[in-house]
């Protein structure tokens, strides 16, 4: 996979994406990250890459040439997968991540003070995506959000054991409460369960805490999760019913 990121703050992707797994995994060559600095392709003098909007509004605006000169340096006529890191994108979701991870080139564009001139986005881009309901000063944390969330998903950048707790996340349940050495840490004691050695009670233990953190914390996945328990049971009596 080799990711591309157009910003007018490339030190901070470096550095963000450079630490821990990311930058082992990068410099185990799982992947490789090309960061490129718009204003490096700006025509105007003093490095100008924005103006005020037509039709007036609070703010500045990306200008379209430094996007798209530095955009057709990165691709060099190849087509690549552009997503343009946006308050009016679509959700980024884990299933997004897994879709995006099986491209081999991405090119994210972080925009910055009020967005970017329509007609270069028109021109080049092929996906707008935000990572929430939040409003941020720039488009670099969620390029970084969405490359760490895509990079795991990459063979080799994680260890082979965490599929599983992959998958766990997909049953829409959130994790069960988690707990190490000292048995006693402040006065508090890892529940008996955990300490049996009996995995038959400790799985149970452990469903039985993600639905009623899930329920309590997230109603929406709770209702999700419910309503799959109830057509699993309906469909399994009818098979009973029907031999
Ligand atoms: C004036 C209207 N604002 C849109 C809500 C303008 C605006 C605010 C902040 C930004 C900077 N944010 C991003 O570039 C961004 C990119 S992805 C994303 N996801 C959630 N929240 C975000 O702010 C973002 C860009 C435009």
């Amino acid at each position: 996979m080799r990711f591309h990121v157009l910003t007018l703050f490339p030190e901070m992707i470096e550095q963000g994406l450079g630490q821990g797994i990311l930058g082992k995994a990068a410099a185990r060559q799982l992947f490789t990250l090309n960061v490129v600095n718009i204003r490096d392709y700006t025509q105007e003098r003093h490095g100008k890459v924005d103006d005020y909007p037509y039709g007036g509004g609070a703010g500045m605006l990306m200008q379209a040439q430094p996007v798209y000169d530095a955009f057709e340096a990165v691709t060099a006529g190849r087509k690549v997968r552009t997503i343009y890191v946006t308050p009016q994108g679509e959700p980024f979701t884990q299933r997004k991540a897994r879709e995006l991870s099986e491209e081999e080139e991405l090119l994210f564009l972080c925009g910055h003070y009020e967005g970017i001139d329509e007609r270069v986005l028109e021109e080049i881009v092929t996906d707008s995506i935000s990572i929430g309901d939040y409003v941020l000063t720039g488009g670099e944390l969620p390029a970084m959000v969405m490359i760490d969330a895509i990079a795991r998903l990459l063979p080799g950048v994680l260890g082979n054991d965490s599929s599983a707790e992959e998958e766990s996340f997909h049953c829409d349940l959130l994790e069960y409460p988690q707990y190490s050495r000292p048995e006693i840490w402040h006065g508090q004691k890892v529940p008996e369960v955990l300490l049996s050695g009996d995995h038959r009670k400790t799985a149970a233990w452990r469903l039985e805490q993600s639905v009623s953190r899930t329920a309590e914390r997230r109603p929406d996945l709770y209702e999700k999760y419910r309503r799959k328990q109830e057509m699993i049971k309906r469909l399994s009596s009818e098979k009973r019913n029907n031999i």
